[in-house]
């Protein structure tokens, strides 16, 4: 960072992600200041590289198991954004089903199954249940992801479960989906990251047709950590051409 803001230059585009959290948290007027610079790129890279990462290996495991849904999605971007530009931020509202696929995603990998341990204060009564002060508590992420009276066959990889009738994203059912935490210490990056996963996402879907090794079998096995990791596996990627040459 020490070594950025010293080739740092205001007129100029910024080059790279840390320009733009100099100029936001340095330059601008009523910026947050110096100190806020290294923190924020500590937490973008700290908490948000491996996580987002992990969702968009799980996103592409998820696409090799499902062709026909593969095909869908990019017959969705080829008709929403075409093919003379790349898919941006400002299509997200028009594309509900890949919305729907990443919500999906999300929370049939549950890949973050228990979050970070926190610990009462106080002494608490919840639901009946007494927790001590001094009890560290994690949430089950999974088991609320996994919630039978929530959702309609839990165990089945199904996108549509969060499209409505009018095939548009279902934003109450794509809210009960938990891979953030909850309360204060909630993740802060999570709009950040779901706008992460949109782009690359689709701009991957919109350039590329992804098939599986027929060699491999694709599980969702996992690598245990702090975030669940699909076993490795190969892909083969080829760039699409025109519409209708997907696949
Ligand atoms: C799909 C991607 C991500 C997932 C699943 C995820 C998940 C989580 C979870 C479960 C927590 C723990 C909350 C708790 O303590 O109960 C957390 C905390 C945090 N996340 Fe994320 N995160 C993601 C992306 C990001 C990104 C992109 C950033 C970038 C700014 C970020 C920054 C943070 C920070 C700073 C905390 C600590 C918050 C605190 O302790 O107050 N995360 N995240």
């Amino acid at each position: 960072m020490a070594q950025h803001r010293r080739s740092y230059d205001p007129r100029r585009p910024p080059r790279h992600i840390s320009d733009a959290v100099l100029e936001g948290a340095e330059q601008a007027p009523g910026g947050l200041g110096r100190a806020y610079a290294e923190a924020t790129m500590t937490d973008i890279f700290g908490a948000g590289q491996d996580t987002t990462a992990t969702a968009l290996c799980w996103a592409l495991l998820l696409l090799l198991r499902h062709l026909p849904l593969q095909r869908r999605l990019q017959a969705e971007l080829d008709r929403v954004v075409g093919r003379a530009r790349l898919p941006t931020a400002d299509d997200r509202a028009a594309l509900p089903q890949l919305e729907a696929f990443l919500c999906e995603v999300l929370r049939y990998s549950s890949f973050v199954p228990v979050t970070i341990p926190h610990a009462t204060t106080a002494d608490v009564q919840l639901d009946g249940f007494y927790i001590p002060r001094g009890t560290v508590v994690f949430i089950n992420q999974w088991s609320v992801n996994y919630d039978p009276t929530k959702w309609k066959d839990p165990h089945v990889f199904d996108p549509g479960r969060f499209l409505d009738a009018e095939q548009q994203l279902d934003r109450d059912r794509a809210a009960g989906v938990m891979i953030f935490s909850l309360g204060k210490r909630r993740c802060i990056g999570d709009q950040l990251a779901k706008l992460q996963l949109f782009l690359f996402t689709a701009i991957l879907l919109h350039q590329c047709a992804f098939e599986p090794n027929p060699a491999e079998r694709l599980t969702m096995d996992c690598v245990h950590g702090l975030a669940l990791k699909p076993q490795p596996f190969t892909v083969s990627v080829r760039p699409r051409g025109e519409p209708g040459g997907a696949l």
